[in-house]
């Protein structure tokens, strides 16, 4: 009953939203049309359930005109029947993919927000598979919201309409046996409650295994995707490392746990299938069974047994919801849970935003570093700066062993990194750029891998040629309007050199070089830095790197040490050079 409960609660939290947002109106009306238009729906069962009766009467007193009468209302109603039903679908989509666009919408603006998705994945968090959650499990939600919704509501109005028919028919046709009539009241009404409870019970017992059979299926699912999808990403180590039998081999294992998985869901499939087929089957028979000595004894007319036996089937229909829901329900409570979870670390990784790493803007153009401790996301302390001052519009070099720290300190001040404590003061409204060895371009044309994170409308299309020009690509230029993964078609280098581009074009105030043309020669690389300290005079330009001709363009030189005296494993910065105040 809690868990029941519980569930209830987090169906609101996750549904309730959208109800309340901008769309609220649209999403609204549609629901409500939807829901009315199921209530039209039991009101036309019923109606079909009465005619039953007088339809079968008429056959039974050969009555043509009676006949052709009843033909005739039931082409009506079931025409409108159609015409709702048709619609009912069509709205129903409708909102699915409303509701979908906006729910997705708010995933997507709140994963995305400041770093979370950053964050959620160096918590190493239980919502592993965001992909998964925002594509996929959104969808679910919804459609089996409406479906299971509809579904239920239908159950309980048909339920209650069809109880009070059957109650009445119980008493129009009592039950008879062995010449003896037993005054039962509501009699059908029980032996439809009887028989949906075996029913549910038997259903669940033999099917109970098919929710965990299920959730490892989606897994093993989602694992041989993801797997796929590493093996094209990383095609060209593969192809270089002849690696193609190694992948064969390790996809097909996970292919062999899908094959595995599904061989037990088909067996129990087969065992649920059994009962529940029995159990709709003897179905069709059990009502006329029941009131046949009845019908037998002249207590009732045919017209009378046939509305009971579909009285009795809506009934017993209404109370096996359950049964015939059953999987779509277990499948529903596990994309409950996992975009409730999804919801919680989003939450949480926000909530961690900066950790105790205070981020403060300053008037002056400096970036400073006070009391600064940065840990590993295990909590190990990696590196710390007591009082080091990053000069503004001039350029410093990081250095430091492997490991220790330098990207860190680099997510630290572009604020992604959350683990630790200090101060790092930044100019008010600095823009900032870092730029990794492997830079990122989206897939797209040429212009928005450059100008990204914005379109390309920024700039004019002489910028852009220019840009390339600058950093040695311009041959570049005539693929502007290009679409491709520029990851995967441009070399390392060349990759290198269009992200020098994209901090051309941008401008910014500060600019992080991570190894950021570790992939150039020296000749190359000497270039680069000309460029865009003479490019970007009023830049503060601090980069990582392991090559000693780079001190030549960095008139400022910090190194990450061991911290000997410190009392705690980690590393420590300590300034090295730094011009001398002018004048
Ligand atoms: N997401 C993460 N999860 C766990 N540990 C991490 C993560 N990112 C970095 N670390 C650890 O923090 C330490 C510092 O990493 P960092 O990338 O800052 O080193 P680095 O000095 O830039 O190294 P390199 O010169 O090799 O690039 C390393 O021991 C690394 O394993």
């Amino acid at each position: 009953m809690k868990r029941i409960v519980s569930a209830l609660a987090t169906i609101w939290r996750l549904a309730s939203p959208y109800f309340r947002s901008e769309d609220k109106w649209a999403g609204g009306v549609l629901l409500a049309t939807i829901v009315a238009i199921e209530l039209v729906t039991v009101a036309i069962d019923v109606l079909i359930n009465q005619w039953r009766n007088r339809f079968f009467n008429a056959l039974q007193e050969y009555n043509w005109a009676a006949f052709v009468h009843e033909a005739i209302y039931f082409f009506i109603v079931g025409g409108i029947f159609i015409i709702i039903a048709v619609y009912q679908l069509y709205l129903n989509q409708w909102l699915q993919i409303r509701w979908r666009k906006w729910m997705t919408e708010r995933y997507l603006g709140e994963w995305l927000d400041e770093a979370t998705h950053y964050r959620m994945q160096l918590a190493g968090d239980v919502a592993d598979n965001p992909d998964q959650r925002i594509a996929e499990d959104v969808r679910i939600f919804i459609e089996q919201f409406l479906t299971l919704g509809l579904g239920l509501l239908n159950s309980v109005v048909t339920l209650v309409s069809f109880v009070i028919i059957l109650w009445g028919l119980s008493e129009a046709a009592p039950l008879h046996l062995f010449g003896l009539s037993f005054n039962i009241p509501g009699y059908l009404v029980w032996a439809a409650l009887i028989y949906a409870i075996i029913g549910t019970l038997l259903t669940h017992l033999i099917g109970r295994p098919l929710i965990g059979l299920d959730f490892h299926q989606q897994r093993f699912e989602a694992d041989f995707r993801f797997n796929l999808v590493r093996t094209r990403e990383n095609s060209e180590q593969i192809a270089l490392l002849k690696g193609g039998d190694a992948e064969h081999a390790r996809l097909s294992e996970r292919l062999g746990a899908i094959i595995r998985n599904w061989h037990a869901i088909m067996i129990r499939t087969k065992k649920v299938t059994a009962v529940t087929q029995s159990y709709g089957q003897a179905a069709q028979i059990f009502p006329y069974v029941m009131v046949a000595p009845a019908y037998f004894a002249h207590k009732t007319q045919l017209g009378g047994m046939m509305q009971a036996a579909s009285a009795f089937l809506s009934v017993q229909g209404a109370l096996s919801f359950f049964i015939g829901a059953y999987r779509q329900l277990a499948e529903w409570l596990a994309v409950i849970e996992r975009l409730e979870g999804f919801e919680r670390s989003m939450a949480a990784a926000h909530a961690r935003r900066h950790g105790d790493i205070r981020l403060a803007p300053q008037a002056a153009r400096d970036i400073t570093l006070t009391d600064l401790d940065l840990d590993s996301p295990a909590g190990v302390r990696l590196v710390t700066a007591e009082n080091l001052t990053l000069p503004a519009r001039q350029s410093t070099l990081l250095t430091g062993p492997s490991g220790s720290g330098k990207s860190t300190l680099f997510r630290a001040i572009a604020g992604i990194w959350p683990f630790g404590r200090g101060t790092i003061t930044l100019p008010a409204g600095t823009t900032l750029m870092a730029l990794p060895q492997r830079p990122y371009f989206p897939i797209g044309t040429l212009a928005e891998a450059i100008t990204y994170p914005i379109l390309p409308d920024g700039f004019t299309r002489a910028d852009l040629t220019a840009a390339l020009a600058d950093v040695g690509l311009p041959a570049l230029a005539e693929r502007l309007d290009e679409n491709g993964h520029w990851n995967q078609m441009l070399s390392p280098g060349e990759q290198q050199r269009l992200a020098l581009a994209r901090a051309l074009l941008h401008k910014p105030q500060v600019l992080l070089l991570d190894e950021a043309t570790a992939s150039l020669d020296e000749a190359g690389e000497a270039n680069l830095y000309r460029l865009i300290t003479s490019r970007l005079p009023e830049t503060t330009i601090v980069s990582i790197g392991h090559r000693s001709t780079l001190h030549a363009f960095h008139p400022c030189h910090v190194a990450i040490v061991r911290d000997k005296g410190g009392a705690r494993e980690g590393y420590v910065l300590a300034e090295q050079t730094r011009p001398a105040p002018a004048g």
